[in-house]
């Protein structure tokens, strides 16, 4: 496939596929499970934030470095424990400085009226299990592995993490996955409606590409809509916001939207009449 890279960053690779409208982020460090830094979620956030802007693109795969150094895999393994800061409000990247931008990232995956897919092969935990529950859609690979590790490691994650989980896979199993900090597989975890599918690990990527494609087939603007309203559902007055807004982006393709401009603009009175007032 030809995948060719956007630009140069040092934790993540950002990828997309010529002319089909599909970009790949790549979490990039393999000696940590694909741990995230702030630098790393900054790199994240710069990738999706083009990703969005593009109006060529229409997916965006999230996927992690593999196989890692010794063989094994990871989608990510979360924050890395070794950077957060001691009684620090947060992870300490290159500048010091203790943050949680994991939180802004997961509000940007969540809102970008784009279709974001997990591709899952081997741990997705803690935050990094986070990261896949905010995207729209999660392909396993069958050595997946999921699970939180808040209550054991000293972190908790209350918002999506936790109440957007738990309308996925219901109260009772989110509250198991959170109080007991269990592991579990590709195959309890399309049981309990957590991933949409599950592939052989060496055609995890593949597969992606070709939801991906079947997706990039359909109206944009029907899924954009679409996404806004499975969102508004669950999001409060910031899901109305995104519905909202697509309300208003509609209603400026409109010419009845496009007289009240004009109007302005011309320095006349606006003729709304021409319109009716539909039942
Ligand atoms: C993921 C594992 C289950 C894998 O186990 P395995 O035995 O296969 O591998 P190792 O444990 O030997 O790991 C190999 C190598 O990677 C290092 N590593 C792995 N994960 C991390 C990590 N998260 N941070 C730092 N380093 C990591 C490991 O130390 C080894 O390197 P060595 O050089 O030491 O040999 C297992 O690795 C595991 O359980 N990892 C920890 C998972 C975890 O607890 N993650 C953090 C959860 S909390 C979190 O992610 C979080 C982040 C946020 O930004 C939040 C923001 C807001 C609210 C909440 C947040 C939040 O909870």
């Amino acid at each position: 496939m030809n995948w060719t890279k956007v630009r140069e960053f040092e934790e993540i690779v950002y990828e997309k596929l010529e002319g089909e409208g599909i970009a790949r982020v790549t979490i990039n460090r393999p000696h940590r499970r694909n741990a995230f830094t702030p630098d790393t979620v900054a790199e994240m956030i710069a990738a999706f934030t083009d990703a969005r802007e593009d109006p060529s693109v229409g997916v965006v795969l999230l996927t992690g470095a593999n196989p890692q150094t010794d063989g094994k895999y990871a989608f990510c393994a979360g924050g890395d424990q070794k950077i957060r800061g001691h009684q620090a409000g947060g992870y300490q990247g290159k500048d010091g400085v203790p943050r949680l931008n994991v939180l802004d990232l997961q509000k940007l995956i969540r809102s970008m009226p784009k279709v974001v897919i997990a591709l899952v092969a081997g741990y997705a935990i803690g935050g990094g299990h986070v990261l896949h529950v905010v995207c729209d859609l999660t392909i396993a690979a069958d050595n997946a592995v999921f699970g939180q590790t808040g209550p054991r490691v000293g972190s908790f994650d209350g918002g999506f993490g936790s109440s957007y989980l738990a309308r996925i896979v219901g109260q009772k199993k989110a509250r198991e996955i959170w109080y007991l900090c269990r592991q579990y597989n590709a195959q309890q975890a399309l049981d309990m409606g957590l991933v949409n599918e599950v592939v052989p690990v060496g055609q995890l990527q593949e597969e992606g590409v070709k939801w991906a494609r079947e997706i990039m087939q359909h109206s944009p603007l029907a899924i954009r809509l679409l996404k806004s309203a499975f969102n508004a559902d669950v999001d409060g007055q910031q899901g109305l916001q995104e519905l909202a807004g697509n309300a208003t982006l509609l209603y400026y393709l409109t010419e009845q939207g496009d007289e009240g401009r004009r109007a302005y603009v011309e320095k006349r009175a606006p003729d709304f009449r021409k319109f009716p007032w539909l039942p």
